[in-house]
This record gives structure tokens, C-alpha cells and sequence, in this order.
């Protein structure tokens, strides 16, 4: 195994151009609506079935957790998750597990609702930026909550839980969500005013409902909840990964290929369609699946990252690595997360010119990549790395594939049954060593 800088170890993907991608990739379920329903299946009092659960690093973490609170959780051999949150005896959330990934502030919201006290230690996540959760805070305490913060850790609780009316200050998927786990079993009836209207709050609500939850109005941006006292099990399928399924269809536009992918909702993929439609890649949307043709002639486009229904900010590093082919100059703003710039320095690396300034990434396209060593900060940094190193001459060796991992089950064989050569390797030399995050 390959030696870091610092003395830590770390395996790379390493991906070689293999012409134009050409195939079909079955989108597995959505990482983020999954960790959302994990946490919420905790509110329940009856046996949870959850279907199309992946099996990513972050749902192990859960596993872990589960363990920990008493939650048992136990996959069948047809690959669902049945979960049984009647014997959960502990409403403490070990703070390096749940400073291990960001979806660890839905225990806050969902034991809180439960038990009326809750100690979770900070949310991590892909570190690209400050996130702050003030709006999950803020939502708990005008719920009646009251919120003691530690050094690694912090406390929510409440006597009772009463409805309110929230108002949320940003729009924010999380915070959204939240709410309405800690809303769901409170006394009387909460609003929440500009919500989020992303799939996974759409999602949330249909399963919370789905357990007898009174959640009305999700995918607009208010929602009003009525509490209820107590919620059954129940059965529900997690919606497919969007922002796996948008990275796929930029894989055909990065390398001139075809790829359809399956198992999706069109619908949740409007804007990412519609810009890959402006840089000139022909898509084909039928009932669940979409298939986008490659082109020689990417061209360039402008792209702004907003919340949904706007082009997500999960799709613009994989975006900005399709628009490094594009001839011409391309420009890529993040409204949600203004610094997700972490993948531009490494793009660089390969050859690509590259500059950003303020929130905007300006993209001089259509020049030649060349593989090289580079590093994933994050899970999208490194889908934007492998699309690059599809279209980089030579042979591009990407660490950090742990943050891969954390949302993706099998990155590799999604990629191999398209044509793409990408292995696993867990050797090398000392180049690999730009990681500032192994110490
Ligand atoms: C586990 C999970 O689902 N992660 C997703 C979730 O992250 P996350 O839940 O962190 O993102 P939010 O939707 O909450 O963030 C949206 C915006 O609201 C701001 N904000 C958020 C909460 C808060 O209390 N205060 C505040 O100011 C954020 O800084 C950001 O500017 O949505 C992001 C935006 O689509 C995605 O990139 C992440 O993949
Ligand atoms: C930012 C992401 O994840 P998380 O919020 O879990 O860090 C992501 O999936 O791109």
C-alpha cells in the first residue's frame, strides 16, 4: 500500500482513456434521501422496510450508529434493509461517527422527536466549504427545543414538542428535512415556509406518510405538518440518485459515447438535461430511464448551481470537467456552496485552464488533458476526476477514494461495464501524496 507524506497510507483509482464510453448503468438509490430515511426510520413504533438502500460507506456508518442506539438494522439476501426502532435505548450519537459524514444531523431531529433529548456529536461531510446548521438549530427551538452546544457535540432537547411556524432564512434540503422529522410527532400543526423542494424532502414526506405521518405540501415551498402521537412501521422505496445518474450522462458527453441510464426519474434531472442539451449532447428521456449521445463538438455553456429545481451543486464538478472539452470559454457560479472549488486545482493538474475568481470557475475549453496524480477532496471532486482522466491522454491516478466511496457502492463496476479502464490500486509511488487530509 502506497506511503503519504505524513506516514499515512492510501489506495488510487487508476483510470486510462478507453475511447467513448457505450452502455447501460443502473442507477442505485438516492445516497442522500437514504441517510434522510435512516435516521427518520428511528421515529417509528413497528418494523421499517427500506428497499434500494446502497450500501455505501456513509449507510455503514449508520450501521455502526444503529448498533450503538439499539436500532437494529439487518439486510435481506434480496438487498432491503429492515429496520426495528422499538428497542433503541440510547439518544447519544458517538461524535466521531457522526463527524464521519454530514446526514448525521437527521438523529438530531428524529430522536429529538422521539425522546425528547438528544446529544449528537457535529456533522462532517465533504468539507468544501463552511456549512453551518443554524437553520436545524433554529427549527428545533422554535419547536420548543432548547440547544446546549459542546466542543465535540451538541444537545437538543425539549419537554414537549409544540407545532410553530418556521421560516427558513436559505433555502436548505437539510434543515427542510429536519423539521419535519422533529415536527412529525409534535403536539399540533408546524409550517415551514421556504422550503426546500428537492426530491429527497419530497421523498422524506412520502415515507414519513407512509408511517402514518400527517406531512402535506412537500415539493412546494411551504409544508405543514400535523403532529401525531405515535407512527407504524411501514414499507417504502428510496428514489434513484440523481446526481449519480447526471454524473453518467456527462461520462457520454466526456468521452463522445452513448450511455443510458436506468431505474431514474427523468424529472428529477430537468435542469442537468436541459444544460447538457445546451452544450450540444443529444438525451432521450423515456419513463425511467435516459440516454445522452456524445458529440465531438461539446460547446461551451454558462452554468449557475442553485437549489432545486436549479442545476445542483453535486453536478457542477463533474460538469466543469465535461466543459474542459468544450471549445470556447465556459463559466460555472455556485449559488449554494460559492467556494466548491476544490476539483479546479486539480483539473489544473491535468492541463486544464482553469481560473476562479470569486464564485465563478472561468473555463478556457477544448484543450488536451494528460493524465497525472491528482487528489478527491470530496465525492464530486473525484467523479469530476475520473470523467477527466476518460478524456486525459495517459494514465490519471486519483486518491482520496474514500470520499468516492462515501457515495458511491461500486464506482468502478458502474464505469468498467461502459469501457472505461479503472482499477483499484493500492501501491504506488510518492507522487500520490497530495493529500492534505491524512495525517
Ligand atoms: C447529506 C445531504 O443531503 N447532502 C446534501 C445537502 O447538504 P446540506 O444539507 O448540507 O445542504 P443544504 O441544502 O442544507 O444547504 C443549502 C444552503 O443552505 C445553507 N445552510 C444550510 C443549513 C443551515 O442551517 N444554514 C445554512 O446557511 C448552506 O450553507 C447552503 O448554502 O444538500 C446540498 C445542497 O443541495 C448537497 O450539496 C448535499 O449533497
Ligand atoms: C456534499 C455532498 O455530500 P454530503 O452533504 O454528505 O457531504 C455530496 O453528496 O456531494
Amino acid at each position: 500500500m502506497l506511503k503519504g507524506k505524513r506516514g499515512c497510507t492510501m489506495n488510487y483509482f487508476e483510470v486510462e482513456a478507453a475511447g467513448r464510453l457505450h452502455g447501460e448503468v443502473r442507477i442505485p438509490g438516492s445516497k442522500n434521501s437514504s441517510l434522510a430515511l435512516l435516521a427518520a426510520a428511528c421515529l417509528a413504533d413497528g418494523i421499517v422496510t427500506l428497499e434500494g438502500i446502497p450500501e455505501i460507506d456513509d449507510v455503514k456508518v449508520i450501521g455502526r450508529i444503529a448498533r450503538d442506539i439499539g436500532l437494529s438494522m439487518q439486510w435481506t439476501a434480496q438487498g432491503e434493509l429492515v429496520l426495528d426502532p422499538r428497542y433503541i435505548h440510547s439518544a447519544v450519537i458517538d461524535p466521531g461517527k457522526a463527524s464521519s459524514f454530514r446526514a448525521s444531523y437527521y438523529f438530531a431531529g428524529a430522536l429529538l422527536a422521539k425522546f425528547g433529548r438528544v446529544t449528537v456529536g457535529f456533522p462532517g461531510g465533504d468539507d468544501f466549504t463552511s456549512r453551518p446548521i443554524d437553520q436545524h438549530l433554529k427549527a428545533f427551538q422554535a419547536l420548543g427545543a432548547k440547544v446546549y452546544a459542546g466542543e465535540e457535540s451538541y444537545t437538543v432537547e425539549a419537554a414537549s414538542l409544540r407545532g410553530a411556524d418556521i421560516y427558513f432564512d436559505t433555502i436548505t434540503s437539510g434543515a427542510t428535512i429536519n423539521a419535519m422529522l422533529a415536527a412529525a410527532r409534535a403536539r399540533g400543526t408546524t409550517n415551514l415556509y421556504h422550503a426546500a423542494v428537492d426530491p429527497e424532502v419530497v421523498d422524506t414526506a412520502a415515507f414519513l406518510n407512509a408511517l402514518g405521518a400527517k406531512v402535506y405540501g412537500a415539493g412546494t415551498d411551504r409544508i405543514r405538518i400535523v403532529g401525531v402521537p405515535y407512527l407504524d412501521g411501514g414499507r417504502h422505496a428510496v428514489i434513484p440518485d440523481r446526481l449519480i445518474a447526471g454524473a453518467f450522462l456527462m461520462a457520454a458527453g466526456m468521452t463522445g459515447g452513448v450511455v443510458t441510464v436506468r431505474d431514474v426519474i427523468p424529472e428529477h434531472l430537468g435542469s442537468c438535461i436541459a444544460k447538457l442539451g445546451e452544450a450540444g449532447l443529444e438525451l432521450e428521456s423515456r419513463e425511467s430511464s435516459i440516454t445522452a449521445y456524445g458529440t465531438e463538438g461539446v460547446r461551451a455553456v454558462r452554468v449557475r448551481a442553485a437549489m432545486y429545481p436549479g442545476f445542483a451543486t453535486d453536478l457542477q464538478q463533474p460538469m466543469t470537467a465535461l466543459l474542459t472539452q468544450a471549445k470556447g470559454k465556459s463559466l460555472v457560479t455556485d449559488h449554494v456552496f460559492p467556494n466548491r472549488f476544490n476539483h479546479v486545482p486539480q483539473l489544473r493538474r491535468l492541463g486544464a485552464e482553469i481560473e476562479v475568481r470569486g464564485e465563478t470557475a472561468f473555463i478556457r475549453g477544448g484543450r488536451p488533458l494528460t493524465g497525472g496524480w491528482v487528489h478527491a477532496t470530496d465525492v464530486r471532486a473525484g467523479t469530476c476526476l475520473i470523467l477527466a482522466g476518460l478524456a486525459a491522454e495517459g494514465v490519471t491516478r486519483i486518491t482520496g477514494t474514500e470520499h468516492i466511496q462515501r457515495g458511491y457502492a461500486d464506482v468502478l463496476g458502474s464505469f468498467r461495464a461502459l469501457g472505461a479502464k479503472i482499477t483499484l490500486q493500492t501501491g504506488g509511488r510518492q507522487e500520490a501524496a497530495l493529500s492534505s487530509d491524512c495525517s
